[in-house]
C-alpha cells in the first residue's frame, strides 16, 4: 500500500439511489463514486481505498445479507454507512453496524459531522495500516508523555497482565475507551474479541437483551434468537463505557455474571458460561451514586478492583501540542493551498486553554482549523481560541500567572527527570522538602505524599 498520508484520503462514495447525490466533502478527499457494489467492487480492484461510505436507504434492506458480504470481502476498507435515523431501530441494522462498520452517520448529510466520523476512519485506517498486525496487538495507541499519561500507560500494562475487572475513570473525551483498548491490547486476550458497549446510548429497554441476548419471542419484535454482547466478548474483553447509567435490574444480573462467569438469555431458562474480562468505565462519581441509591454497592465492589483515571488534557502539560501535532497530521490535506502547521501564539492557546471536552474537544478543534483555516500556519482563531491569549493577559493577576508558570516548572521538570523527585528538585534547585511542599500547593501528587490532583510516577 502507498504509505503517502494523502492515500488514507482516497474515499469511496457508493449511492444507491437513481440520482446519487454529490458528496459534499472537502477537496482535501480523493472521491471514488460508484452507483452499485459491482462499480464499487470494480474500483477496489483498481487499489486499496482505506475509507469507503454507502448510503443505507430503507429500500436497502432485502439487500443487506448482500451488502454484509461485499462489505466482509473488503474488510480492508474502514466502512461508514450513512443512515436514516429510523431505521437505527431495526435490530438486523444494528447488527449490521456493529458487525461491519467502522462507524454510521445518521442522514440527513451533515458535511461538518461526515467528514469528522470519516475523517476518524482515514486515522483509523492509516493506524491499522502503518503497524503490522503484530506490533499493532502490543503497541498501546495512547499518545503522551507527560509524567501523568507515562504513569496510565505503566498500569495499563501492570492490570492487563492479571484477569481482574478493570475500572477507568475519568471526564469525558479522556481516551477511556482507547485505554480499555490498551489494557485489551496487551493482555493475554489479545487475539480475542473487544466488545464495546455505551450503556447510555441503548434505550434502557433494550440494554439486557443487548448484553446478554434473548430468545426468539422473548419480547415483541424479538424474530429470531440472539447472542448478546457478553457472549460475544467471549475469549476477550467487553468494555462496558457509562457503566453508571446501567439501569439497576440489569445492574444485578451484570452482578451475577461477574460472580459466576455465566449468562441468561432474556426468556431462557438455562445460563451458557462465557469467558469474559470485563473493563468499565464511568464519567461521573460511582462512589456517589452508591450513596444515592443509583448504584449497586455489591456491584460497583466486583468492578472496583484494580481502577486508574485518565487524568484530564489540562493536567497533561505539553501532551496538548503533541496530540495536537499528531490529529494534524492525522487529519492533514493535500488541499492546494495546504496549512503547514501551528503558529507559535496558537500553540501558546493550546497549551493554556482548560479543555473541558478533552482529547475530543482537541481532535474537533484541529479538523475545524484544518477546514476552516484561510492561513499557511493555523492561528488561535481559527481553533476557536483567540480569546484564550487576550482574556488570560487582561484578566489573570500577577499571582495567578506566577503560580501557573510555577506548576508548569514543576511538571516539566519531573517530567524531563522521569518522575525522579531528587533529580527534579536538583534541576529546580530546591530541597526535596520543598518540592513535596509546592507539589501540594500545586495539587501534583507525586508517590509517598496524599493530595488529590494530578498523580505523578516516581522513579525508585
Ligand atoms: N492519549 C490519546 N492519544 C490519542 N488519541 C486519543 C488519546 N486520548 C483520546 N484520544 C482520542 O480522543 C477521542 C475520545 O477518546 P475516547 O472515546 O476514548 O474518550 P472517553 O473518555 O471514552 O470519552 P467518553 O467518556 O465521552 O466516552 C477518540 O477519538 C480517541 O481516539
Amino acid at each position: 500500500m502507498d504509505s503517502g498520508r494523502e492515500s488514507y484520503h482516497r474515499l469511496l462514495w457508493i449511492d444507491f439511489s437513481k440520482s446519487p447525490v454529490a458528496p459534499p466533502l472537502g477537496s482535501n478527499w480523493v472521491v471514488l463514486s460508484a452507483t452499485s457494489l459491482a462499480e464499487a467492487e470494480q474500483l477496489l480492484k483498481q487499489g486499496p481505498v482505506p475509507v469507503g461510505t454507502f448510503l443505507l436507504h430503507p429500500h436497502m434492506l432485502d439487500i443487506l445479507p448482500t451488502l454484509e458480504t461485499f462489505l466482509h470481502h473488503h474488510s480492508d476498507t474502514e466502512w461508514v454507512a450513512q443512515v436514516e435515523p429510523h431505521l437505527l431501530w431495526d435490530n438486523r441494522i444494528r447488527e449490521f453496524l456493529r458487525q461491519c462498520c467502522h462507524d454510521f452517520h445518521s442522514l440527513p448529510i451533515d458535511p461538518y459531522r461526515l467528514e469528522v466520523v470519516l475523517g476518524h476512519a482515514a486515522g483509523m485506517a492509516q493506524l491499522l495500516h502503518s503497524t503490522t498486525a503484530d506490533t499493532r496487538r502490543h503497541n498501546t495507541p495512547l499518545i503522551g508523555e507527560s509524567p501523568t499519561m507515562i504513569q496510565v500507560m505503566k498500569t495499563v500494562k501492570k492490570v492487563a497482565r492479571v484477569a481482574a475487572p478493570v475500572l477507568i475513570t475519568g471526564e469525558s473525551g479522556t481516551g477511556k475507551e482507547l485505554a480499555a483498548r490498551a489494557v485489551h491490547d496487551e493482555s493475554p486476550r489479545a487475539d480475542g474479541p473487544f466488545e464495546a458497549i455505551n450503556c447510555a446510548a441503548v434505550p434502557a429497554s433494550l440494554i439486557q437483551s443487548e448484553l446478554f441476548g434473548h430468545e426468539r419471542g422473548a419480547f415483541t419484535g424479538a424474530h429470531k434468537a440472539r447472542a448478546g454482547r457478553v457472549q460475544a466478548a467471549n475469549g476477550g474483553t467487553l468494555f462496558l463505557d457509562e457503566i453508571g447509567d446501567l439501569p439497576l435490574e440489569v445492574q444485578a444480573a451484570l452482578l451475577r455474571f461477574l460472580q459466576n462467569q455465566t449468562v441468561q438469555k432474556v426468556g431462557s431458562d438455562h445460563e451458557e458460561t462465557v469467558d469474559v474480562r470485563v473493563v468499565a468505565a464511568t464519567h461521573v462519581d460511582l462512589e456517589a451514586a452508591v450513596h444515592s441509591g443509583r448504584f449497586r454497592e455489591d456491584l460497583f465492589y466486583r468492578l472496583d478492583v484494580l481502577r486508574f483515571e485518565m487524568p484530564p488534557l489540562r493536567e497533561r502539560g505539553h501532551d496538548a501540542s503533541l496530540l495536537a501535532r499528531h490529529f494534524f497530521q492525522t487529519f492533514s490535506t493535500d488541499r492546494s493551498r495546504p496549512v503547514k502547521g501551528f503558529s507559535s501564539t496558537a500553540m501558546e492557546a493550546i497549551c493554556n486553554h482548560h479543555w473541558p471536552g478533552n482529547v475530543r474537544e482537541l481532535i474537533n478543534r484541529v479538523r475545524r482549523a484544518l477546514v476552516l483555516s484561510e492561513n499557511r500556519f493555523i492561528q488561535p482563531a481559527d481553533l476557536g481560541l483567540s480569546d484564550i491569549l487576550t482574556a488570560g493577559s487582561r484578566h489573570a493577576s500577577l499571582e495567578t500567572i506566577r503560580a501557573d508558570a510555577e506548576r508548569q516548572a514543576i511538571l516539566n521538570a519531573l517530567q524531563i527527570c522521569e518522575g525522579n523527585v531528587s533529580a527534579a528538585a536538583r534541576r529546580l534547585d530546591v530541597s526535596r522538602i520543598t518540592l513535596y511542599r509546592l507539589a501540594r500547593r500545586h495539587e501534583i501528587m507525586i508517590s509517598g505524599q496524599e493530595t488529590s490532583g494530578t498523580k505523578l510516577p516516581t522513579s525508585p
